[in-house]
C-alpha cells in the first residue's frame, strides 16, 4: 500500500481476495503459506479442530451482527480516585462530528453494553488505561477503533496509534472497520503492517494509525526503524486471548511495548478472562481500570435430552433420515465428529433423494457463509456439520440438535464443554429444544454417562415401544413450537 493510498479502497480490495486467500493461508505464528482449501486439518478422518486465530476470523465473518448481553458490567479500578463515567449515547462523547457521522452510517444507534462503559473511559482526559474483556461480538473491536481515530491529531504526519492483531486476516478485519469508521475523515491515514506489506529502507512512515501483527512491527519499529514506538500515545493490543495462544506473539508484543513511552495509553481487549490472558495483561496494562462483561452462559434447562440406541453406523443413518423426514417442527443440526463421516452422511442423504447442508472445515469461509445463510433462511431444513460450528449456532429455529457421534476430546473422553455448546442455549432464545444422541457403543454409552452425571441431566432412553414414553414423550415435544400433536407424533415414532 503506498502512503496516499486510498485505505477505504484498498481494504475493499483486500476483503474482497480475504475469502480466497484464507483458504490458502497459515493462520499461525510463523504465517507462512499452507495447502490450499485446508482451513482446518488435512486428514478427514482427524476430529475437526481450530485454533483460536481461525475461530475468532469464523466467527467475525459469519456474525450478523451485536451480541447482546442481560448481563452487567463489573468494574473494578486500581485508583479508586479515577473517575468513572458511562454513557447512553454517542453525542455524549464529544466526539468529532465526522467521526459521530460514520459511526451512524454504521448503522450503530446507541452504544453496547461494553461500549457504555469502555468508551468514556478510552476518551477520558487524561487517558486511561483500560483492560476489557467480554465475549466475541459484543462491540470491543468498534469500542477501540472509535478511540483510535479519535485520538489522532492528523496535523502531525507521524504514527501516533498502533493496534497489534494476531493474525494478517484479523488486521484486515480491524482495518476493515477503522476504514468504515472514518469514512467522512478524509485526513485520517492509516497503514497495515502485515506481511505482504513492503516499505522501501529510509522510508519514514507519515501514517496516523498503524494495524499490524506483532512481527512487523517489531521489524518496522525497531529493526527498520521506519516509525518511531516512542512516539506512539495509544496502543492498542486486541483479541489478547488468540494472541497468547500463537506462539512467540506474547514475547513480541512485550518487546514492542517496552520500546513505547511511559505516558503511551494501553487499550487491552480480550474475549477471555482466563488467568494467562489476566497476567499478560498486567505486564503490559499499568494502573488499569478493567471492565468485564460476563459471557451469557449456555444452559441445557430448556432442552430435553434422548438416546437412542443403535447397532451400527447404518442404524444410526436410519435414525437421522427418520428426524429428517419430520423436522416439521423446525430444523436440525447434525453433528460428526469428523470429516469424512459428515461428508458420508451427507453423500448418502442426497442419494437417497434428502436436502441437506454440509457445513466442514474444508470449505472457505465465502461457502461457509453461502451455507449458512441458506440454513438460517430455511432453504434446507437440516445441517450436517462438525465441531466447526459447535459454539454460537445462534439459529434460533433450531429445535433439534442430533449427536450423530458424541462429542470427544483427543484422549476420546467425554467432551463436556462441546456438548454444551453443540445443545445449550442462551437466555437470549429461551426457547425449548431437543437434543438427540446416537449411542452405537459401550464406549459411546460409557460417554453419554459421563455428560449425564456432568452436567446432572437426566438423558432419556427414546423408545418407541413403551408407550407411557411416548405419550410423555409427545407432550414434551408439543411444547416445542406449539405444532400439533399430529406432527409431533410422528417424531415420536420416529425409532420404531
Ligand atoms: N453500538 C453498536 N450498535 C450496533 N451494532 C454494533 C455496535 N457496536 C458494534 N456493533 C456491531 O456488532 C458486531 C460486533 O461488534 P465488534 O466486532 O465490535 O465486537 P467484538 O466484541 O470486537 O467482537 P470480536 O471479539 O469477535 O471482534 C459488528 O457487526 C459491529 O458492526
Amino acid at each position: 500500500m503506498s502512503q496516499k493510498i486510498d485505505w477505504a479502497k484498498y481494504v475493499a480490495e483486500t476483503e474482497k481476495n480475504l475469502t480466497n486467500k484464507i483458504a490458502s493461508v497459515e493462520i499461525s505464528s510463523d504465517e507462512s503459506s499452507r495447502k490450499k482449501g485446508s482451513i482446518g486439518q488435512n486428514d478427514e478422518d482427524a476430529p475437526e479442530q481450530f485454533s483460536p486465530a481461525e475461530a475468532s476470523l469464523l466467527a467475525k465473518v459469519i456474525r450478523k451482527g451485536l451480541v447482546e448481553s442481560k448481563n452487567d458490567i463489573e468494574v473494578q479500578r486500581r485508583d479508586p480516585k479515577s473517575p468513572l463515567y458511562s454513557v447512553k449515547t454517542f453525542e455524549a462523547l464529544n466526539l468529532n462530528p465526522n467521526l459521530l457521522k460514520g459511526v451512524y452510517e454504521m448503522g450503530f444507534n446507541a452504544p453496547s453494553k461494553i461500549q457504555e462503559t469502555a468508551l468514556p473511559t478510552l476518551l477520558a482526559d487524561p487517558p486511561q488505561n483500560l483492560i476489557a474483556q467480554a465475549q466475541s461480538g459484543t462491540g470491543k473491536t468498534a469500542a477501540f477503533v472509535l478511540a483510535m481515530l479519535s485520538r489522532v491529531d492528523s496535523t502531525k504526519k507521524y504514527p501516533q496509534v498502533l493496534c497489534l492483531s494476531p493474525t494478517y486476516e484479523l488486521a484486515i478485519q480491524t482495518g476493515e472497520v477503522a476504514a468504515h469508521m472514518a469514512k467522512f475523515c478524509p485526513e485520517i491515514e492509516m497503514k497495515f503492517a502485515v506481511r505482504g506489506e513492503e516499505v522501501p529502507k529510509g522510508t519514514e512512515l507519515t501514517e496516523h494509525i498503524i494495524i499490524g501483527t506483532p512481527g512487523k512491527v517489531l521489524d518496522w519499529g525497531l529493526k527498520f526503524k521506519i516509525f518511531d514506538l516512542k512516539k506512539i500515545h495509544v496502543f492498542v493490543l486486541d483479541e489478547a486471548d488468540v494472541m497468547i495462544a500463537t506462539q512467540g506473539h506474547q514475547d513480541q508484543c512485550i518487546r514492542i511495548h517496552k520500546n513505547l513511552s511511559s505516558s503511551c495509553q494501553m487499550m487491552f481487549f480480550s474475549a477471555t478472562y482466563d488467568q494467562e490472558v489476566m497476567d499478560f495483561a498486567e505486564h503490559i496494562v499499568k494502573n488499569p481500570i478493567t471492565i468485564r462483561l460476563k459471557r451469557e452462559e449456555e444452559s441445557l434447562d430448556n432442552i430435553t435430552q434422548y438416546y437412542v440406541r443403535c447397532a451400527n453406523q447404518q442404524e444410526k443413518y436410519n435414525a437421522v433420515t427418520n428426524i429428517y423426514g419430520t423436522v416439521g417442527v423446525g430444523q436440525a443440526i447434525i453433528f460428526c465428529h469428523t470429516r469424512k463421516t459428515a461428508a458420508w452422511l451427507s453423500e448418502k442423504m442426497a442419494k437417497d433423494g434428502h436436502a441437506v447442508a454440509v457445513l466442514t472445515g474444508d470449505l472457505t469461509v465465502e461457502q461457509r457463509i453461502n451455507v449458512l445463510d441458506r440454513f438460517r433462511q430455511g432453504q434446507e431444513k437440516v445441517l450436517i456439520t462438525t465441531n466447526v460450528l459447535s459454539r454460537g449456532i445462534d439459529v434460533e429455529q433450531v429445535t433439534i440438535v442430533v449427536n450423530f457421534d458424541l462429542p470427544i476430546d483427543v484422549n476420546k473422553k467425554a467432551d463436556c464443554e462441546t456438548y454444551l455448546h453443540r445443545i445449550g442455549r442462551t437466555g437470549r432464545f429461551g426457547k425449548r429444544g431437543i437434543a438427540i444422541n446416537l449411542v452405537d457403543s459401550e464406549q459411546s454409552m460409557a460417554i453419554l454417562k459421563t455428560i449425564e452425571k456432568h452436567f446432572n441431566r437426566k438423558i432419556n432412553y427414546l423408545n418407541a415401544e413403551d408407550s407411557d414414553e411416548i405419550e410423555k414423550n409427545r407432550k414434551l415435544v408439543s411444547l416445542v413450537n406449539n405444532k400439533s400433536n399430529a406432527c409431533l407424533y410422528s417424531f415420536v415414532c420416529l425409532f420404531k
